[in-house]
């Protein structure tokens, strides 16, 4: 499949998708790139890539397409709408889905490509902006494993590891108890932070003896800074970790797993949508808090 022939399509081109498709464009792939936003894609053509104008035709030149999308509904609608990926998928044809959406939705898809001879996997990504423009990415792959194989070429270019996790919907629900984990621990940090300077210490001196101790970790490190300068540019939009939390918090009632912190977490990244901060990277959660603690 065209994965091992360095070929590639690419379909969103979003702050993760435009990252990915640059690192494979840099790495000697051949990408075809599609984005909705169609004017998206001019940077890539710039740097080598060419274009497709809908999904269907990225797909028809393409043995294998990825895809990076927003959410489940996108991830759906590239797929099943008109001029999407089903027109063309066929038998030799490989998608693999490395957005982050549900188990139901990632099944979904690999029922219609797979009826219709094509081959799946899905393949969300640990990992931010970042770690996608560095090729640093954690890859949670699923499905079928001959495709998998064929992708590694690919994967070893954007990720550091790529795990394979067996059937369909397991990748989407590992990235998603990784992503209730992170969400509920950037609510902490923030109610920490707060907690800090309200009671008359250094948020920076907070920092600084959380980075020396056993609750370490490159998130604290790398948004505690920028939280107390009150700095939010989108590496992470926090609409797309209040969806993770949401997910989650689905995966656990179907699971009847209950999950009092993830579910304050989510109410507060809800709060933070309610003030208009979804599109600001998910770490602006901490204003909510302030907020929260200016009317008590
Ligand atoms: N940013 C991050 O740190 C990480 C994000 N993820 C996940 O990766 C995915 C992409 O994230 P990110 O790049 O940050 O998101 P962005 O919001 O930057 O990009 C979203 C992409 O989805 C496209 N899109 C949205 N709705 C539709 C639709 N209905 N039909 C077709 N295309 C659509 C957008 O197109 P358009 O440009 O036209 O709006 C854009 O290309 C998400 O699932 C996210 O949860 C995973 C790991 C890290
Ligand atoms: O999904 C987000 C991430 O940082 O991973």
């Amino acid at each position: 499949m065209a994965v091992e022939e360095k070929e590639v399509g690419f379909l969103g081109l979003g702050i993760m998708g435009k990252a990915m498709a640059t690192n494979l464009l840099r790495n000697g792939f051949k990408v075809t790139v599609w984005n909705r936003t169609l004017s998206k894609c001019d940077e890539l053509v710039e740097n080598g890539a060419s274009i497709g104008e809908t999904p269907a035709a990225v797909v028809k030149k393409c043995k294998c397409t990825i895809a990076m999308l927003s959410d489940p509904s996108a991830a759906l609608s590239v797929v099943f709408d008109k001029d999407g990926v089903l027109e063309q998928i066929c038998s030799g044809k490989g998608y693999i889905d490395m957005s982050t959406v549900d188990a139901d939705t990632s099944s979904k898809i690999n029922e219609a490509i797979t009826s219709r001879g094509g081959h799946f996997i899905e393949a969300p990504v640990s990992g931010s902006k970042k770690p996608a423009e560095d090729g640093q990415l954690v890859i949670l792959a699923a499905g079928e494993k001959a495709l998998y194989e064929e992708a590694i070429p690919a994967f070893n270019v954007l990720g550091k590891r790529s795990f394979y996790l067996g059937q369909v919907g397991n990748g989407a629900k590992m990235k998603l108890v990784v992503n209730m984990i992170m969400g509920s621990m950037m609510n902490a940090l923030s109610e920490g932070l707060v907690l800090a300077s309200t009671s008359g210490l250094d948020p920076w001196n907070l920092l600084d003896v959380l980075d020396l101790g056993a609750i370490a970790n490159p998130m604290f490190k790398m948004k505690g800074p920028t939280m107390i300068q009150n700095s939010y540019s989108p590496a992470f939009p926090l609409k797309h970790q209040q969806k993770d939390m949401r997910l989650a918090l689905a995966l656990g009632d179907e699971n009847a797993v209950s999950m009092p912190v993830a579910a304050a977490a989510n109410e507060a990244f809800k709060k933070a949508r309610s003030m208009g901060l979804g599109d600001l990277d998910f770490s602006a959660v901490f204003e909510t808090v302030k907020v929260l603690q200016h009317q008590s």
